[in-house]
């Protein structure tokens, strides 16, 4: 029997503007991820893809091929336009994720999603400890026993390796990096079996993005859990991703092993991508 994928996406597309008569129509001719007639962008168009259970899913594209967009729809930061997302551990795979009421979906958000964004501001709460930013996310998946959550954000925090006598300062003391493993472990607070990564390593400088990168491989290693891994750093996907998409202007246009993209990239621009590495 082939194995159940632990979240599944159908044609989920995202449009910011109405769409006009020229552009509403699926096959019309769109300038990169736009209409040229009445400016709708198209950020998104009908991506689906299947994550499977422990496997990180890579996704890789230039900047505004909508990556960022996927993310923030999955992760119900934006209503989508159109399309279906189930999840496994959600009603078993059988209810419309997009389709659930706020309440619903931020219950998905606290006991099955986890999120690490590119700027850690939008993660963290920057004034608070980095202990109380953990317990804030324990809080909203239900948690109220004080002295579990202090046990688990400090067994957190130690885990990626933040010195444990810091637990108690706020994250707008730390260097970008560490703020990026606070977030990291506010994400993974709830025991996440997804966990979403959108540019974590962005703006960090190499051996700090070295140190990051790790951190996420052996956290997957060790919780199985699943990943979706945003970028437009085809070295960090190469690095981490079981399997690959490749979007650009809104669309998936290649998907497959990670190895295999890179070997035999069949798209000019995932083969421009390919070179660029060498
Ligand atoms: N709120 C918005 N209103 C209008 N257009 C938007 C909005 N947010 C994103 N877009 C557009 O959607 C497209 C996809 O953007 P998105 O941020 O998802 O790309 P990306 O691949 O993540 O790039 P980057 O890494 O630079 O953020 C871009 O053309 C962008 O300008």
């Amino acid at each position: 029997m082939k194995e159940q994928p632990i979240l599944q996406v159908q044609k989920l597309s995202k449009q910011y503007g109405k769409g006009c008569s020229h552009c509403q129509e699926g096959t019309a001719q769109l300038e990169k991820n736009f209409c040229p007639i009445c400016k709708t962008v198209y950020a998104c168009r009908d991506i689906s893809f299947e994550l499977y259970r422990g496997e990180i899913l890579g996704i890789v594209g230039e900047s505004g091929s909508g990556k960022s967009t996927l993310m923030k729809s999955l992760y119900f930061d934006e209503p989508i336009t159109r399309g279906v997302g189930l999840l496994a551990d959600f009603e078993n795979g059988t209810a419309n994720i997009f389709e659930q009421s706020r309440q619903q979906q931020r219950l998905i958000r606290n006991t099955i999603l986890g999120m690490v964004y590119q700027n850690p501001m939008l993660g963290l709460n920057m004034e608070f400890s980095s202990m109380s930013n953990i317990a804030e996310k324990q809080i909203a998946a239900g948690n109220r026993h004080v002295h579990n959550m202090e046990q688990r954000s400090l067994e957190l925090l130690e885990h990626v390796n933040i010195p444990l006598f810091r637990s108690k300062e706020a994250p707008k003391n730390f260097s970008g990096g560490m703020q990026q493993r606070v977030q990291i472990a506010k994400a993974l607070s709830n025991n996440p079996p997804v966990l979403l990564l959108d540019e974590v390593t962005t703006g960090l400088d190499l051996s700090v993005q070295a140190d990051v990168l790790d951190l996420i491989k052996s956290i997957q290693r060790e919780l199985n859990i699943s990943m979706i891994v945003v970028s437009h750093d085809l070295a960090v996907i190469r690095m981490l991703a079981d399997r690959t998409i490749v979007m650009l202007n809104g669309q998936i246009i290649e998907h497959g092993l990670t190895d295999q993209v890179l070997e035999d990239p069949q798209h000019a621009y995932t083969q421009q991508l390919v070179y660029s590495l060498l």
